[in-house]
């Protein structure tokens, strides 16, 4: 007689704008083929009194919520826990995320990578033309908050075309410098070992001649993340084409995902990359999300129900490829004018500008 297919439970605590995104009954269903039950975790409820998980997933924040984790890991050391909250926490600070970046080592035969040239200020009397200069940035600059840590306005930024646009902004912010980058913006999602990238509109390429005519800042939010409705009258990235631009190796970002992996101790995440119009093949890294929106890769279903069945496996194997039992503890990591104006090259007012009152590091 046939022996019956191991199940395993994996519990998902989510907010629920990313559960109503992420848990799609083609997923849950895929899974259950595979033996993988996704279970809801109660957060009005203790974790502690929920499960048994053989695998915890996991996107909120907060000290409750660690200490949950915690006390989930220790009375349940074969369980995993996808991701350690210590490991996600690095990417809640623009600065510390992107650190990470600057320290990787990987031979760059066909390319080079490297992040922005940027500055953080926490005092408002700093924030000047001359603090600007003297850190080497030049206009345009963007604006960001220095918390990334999923709320609504940690990805409420400004693009800053001259001095004036510095006047009102409100710390802590990293200024970064804007690159020019033929308003394509590629994010590499990484799920484990798996990599794939995708296609986005970004923001326009700024020109000298835009730096004088501009009103001195413009306000956005999530710009890669407008859904098709708000794409479809869009002139500017009709006229530049999306389909037409040219992906980043994919054996180079595969480089730069594993490294990201070793450094972070993360499995799941997207970064976001622009080529650089000055540099031939040199690529930069702007942006780390935990958890992203997986839903929006294509064959999300297999790809995360594959990478359920390695971890559950190999942790049934006793290969330590996660942070496993004690989630604080460091386990080996396996590497494994709507949208463009009349010209063509005006910066986007709609649907990208939002109003000022609405951006909390304007003051
Ligand atoms: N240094 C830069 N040069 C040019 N464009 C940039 C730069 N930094 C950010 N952008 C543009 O601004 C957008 C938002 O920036 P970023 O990705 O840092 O914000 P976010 O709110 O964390 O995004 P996400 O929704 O991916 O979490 C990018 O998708 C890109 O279009
Ligand atoms: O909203 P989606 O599910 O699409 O996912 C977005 C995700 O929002 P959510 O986690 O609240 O869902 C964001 O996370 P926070 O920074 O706000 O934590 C961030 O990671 C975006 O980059 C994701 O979009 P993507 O990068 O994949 O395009
Ligand atoms: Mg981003
Ligand atoms: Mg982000």
């Amino acid at each position: 007689m046939e022996e019956p297919m191991k199940r395993y439970g994996v519990g998902y605590a989510l907010a629920p704008k990313k559960r109503a995104s992420f848990i799609q009954l083609s997923l849950v269903n895929l899974a259950k083929e595979r033996g993988i039950d996704l279970i809801k975790i109660d957060t009005d409820k203790p974790l502690i009194d929920q499960g048994p998980f053989d695998c915890v997933l996991h996107k909120l924040y907060g000290d409750d919520w660690k200490r949950q984790l915690k006390d989930y890991a220790s009375q349940n050391p074969h369980a995993l826990i996808i991701d350690s909250p210590e490991s996600i926490e690095r990417l809640h600070n623009r600065i510390s995320m992107l650190q990470v970046v600057t320290e990787l080592e990987i031979d760059g035969q066909m390319a080079s990578f490297g992040i922005p040239k940027q500055t953080v200020i926490y005092d408002a009397k700093m924030v000047s033309a001359l603090y600007l200069e003297n850190e080497g940035l030049k206009f345009p600059v963007i604006a960001k908050p220095l918390v990334a840590d999923g709320s609504a306005k940690s990805h409420k930024m400004l693009l800053v075309f001259n001095k004036d646009g510095l006047r009102k902004l409100k710390p802590p912010i990293v200024l970064q410098e804007f690159v020019n980058h033929g308003a394509v913006i590629f994010k590499v999602y990484v799920v484990g070992d798996y990599v794939k990238c995708v296609k986005r509109k970004s923001l326009p390429d700024v020109t000298e001649d835009n730096l004088g005519r501009l009103e001195s800042y413009l306000s956005f939010s999530q710009v890669s993340n407008l859904n098709t409705c708000e794409k479809n009258d869009d002139k500017y990235y009709k006229l530049m084409n999306l389909d037409d631009a040219e992906l980043p190796p994919l054996s180079f970002l595969t480089d730069i995902a594993r490294g990201l992996r070793r450094a972070t101790k993360l499995h799941l995440f997207n970064f976001d990359v622009i080529r650089d119009n000055r540099v031939g093949n040199r690529y930069l890294v702007i942006d780390i999300n935990y958890f992203p929106g997986y839903a929006k890769m294509p064959n999300y279903e297999s790809v995360l129900t594959d990478f359920f069945w390695d971890v559950l496996n190999r942790n049934d194997k006793g290969i330590k490829s996660l942070t496993k039992g004690n989630c604080e503890k460091e386990v080996r990591v396996l590497i494994g004018n709507n949208g463009c104006g009349e010209d063509e090259g005006a910066l986007p007012v709609s649907p990208i500008k939002m109003e000022d009152n609405e951006n909390p590091i304007l003051v």
